[in-house]
């Protein structure tokens, strides 16, 4: 199938993130995909080398629109330009249209997945739009991980991928990628790591920044130093591969958003989410029923620990420790990675979704 995938860059990196994952997935499968960014400059350390079958084109508001293909993308509501959707009226059979929205374990995800957007049905335009809503049940969308992902991470070598990364491992040391918003727990983080033997790597920007504020050194990308046992790396932008090969090199991971959250669930290693953050607080329920999901284990005290970690390092608790989550991740997460790999990939089930409504 021929796909459109429009993508307008709000915030981070999160929205082109999920987009080129989706569309580097399509294109793997024989699908030709063209993505159609208003901001494409994070692709240049995303995806320097791009990727076969994947077309990047400017959203630029003034173009003169191709005929769409079979179905077009509608990511994160990002409301597609009139342009366009005149012309996939024009088509002889209409196009399916997707708004795929973002990740949320919340129960409202189960019962909007699949539906209509009432504001544009139109039958004589023959155009539905739909929303398609990823999520950790098999009642939703699912998780994007592409074929061979599985396979690539069992076949992994962290201590030779590591050396190539620049810092190495030392004996004894426990590895943890650091991928955050603003956060008030970074400094409880620092701390903690510094008793003991631990490699810090640290991403660019909100990250590089708290760790900098917190210890009155910034870790520059390349750049290794030590505060206590600890050592602390700083990382330039890594293309996607290597972002996943972080999180997979990493004993724990600290993360943020959409995208490096499902990178995490399938690294298989003890995670911590950061959500971003809303001025009403409404990512504290976002993260509740995130919890609700994780630690749905019989272990109530595994739990709870699980659920103290998580609420601390999004500021809704004090007395984060990261000791306490790797301790009691086994416990209280058991099964439920999985379970996620035994429901369908997001890929597999949008290109069915599009197949049978179409
Ligand atoms: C640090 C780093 C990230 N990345 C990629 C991984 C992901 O695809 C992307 C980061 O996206 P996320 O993990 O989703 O986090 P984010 O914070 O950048 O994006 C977020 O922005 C908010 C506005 C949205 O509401 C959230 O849903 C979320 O998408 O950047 C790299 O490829 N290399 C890197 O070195």
């Amino acid at each position: 199938m021929r796909w459109d995938v429009f993508c307008r860059v709000i915030d981070n990196y999160g929205d082109v993130g999920v987009c080129w994952r989706l569309a580097c997935d399509l294109a793997g499968r024989g699908h030709a995909v063209r993505l159609w960014l208003d901001d494409a400059a994070a692709l240049a350390w995303m995806a320097p080398a791009g990727a076969s079958g994947v077309e990047v084109l400017p959203w630029d508001g003034a173009a003169d629109w191709p005929q769409p293909g079979d179905v077009v993308i509608e990511a994160f509501g990002c409301e597609l330009p009139q342009g366009f959707v005149a012309r996939m009226a024009e088509r002889p059979a209409p196009p399916q249209w997707i708004n795929l929205e973002y990740l949320s374990a919340e129960d409202y995800v189960e019962r909007c997945h699949g539906l209509p957007s009432p504001r544009y049905v139109e039958p004589g335009a023959g155009l539905i739009k739909r929303f398609f809503y990823p999520g950790f049940t098999p009642a939703t969308g699912g998780l994007l991980r592409e074929p061979g992902l599985l396979e690539a991470r069992a076949a992994f070598d962290r201590e030779a991928w590591l050396q190539r990364l620049g810092p190495g491992r030392r004996p004894r040391e426990r590895v943890v990628s650091l991928f955050c918003y603003p956060n008030p727990a970074v400094p409880a983080l620092l701390g903690e790591l510094a008793e003991s033997p631990h490699l810090l790597l640290v991403t660019p920007g909100h990250a590089a920044r708290a760790v900098g504020e917190a210890l009155g050194r910034v870790p520059q990308p390349g750049a290794v130093f030590e505060v206590g046992l600890a050592r602390v790396a700083g990382l330039p932008a890594l293309p996607q591969p290597e972002f996943d090969r972080l999180l997979w090199a990493s004993d724990l991971n600290l993360v943020r958003g959409e995208d490096s959250l499902v990178r995490a669930v399938w690294a298989g290693q003890p995670f911590v989410w950061q959500l971003y953050p809303q001025s009403d607080d409404a990512h504290r329920l976002k993260l509740e029923a995130f919890l609700g999901r994780l630690a749905g284990t019989s272990d109530h005290e595994a739990a709870r620990t699980l659920r103290q970690a998580f609420l601390a390092w999004n500021g809704f608790a004090t007395g984060f420790s990261a000791a306490a989550l790797q301790e009691v991740w086994p416990r209280a997460t058991a099964g439920w990675r999985d379970g996620l790999l035994a429901q369908d990939d997001l890929t597999t089930q949008l290109v069915r979704f599009v197949s049978r409504t179409g």
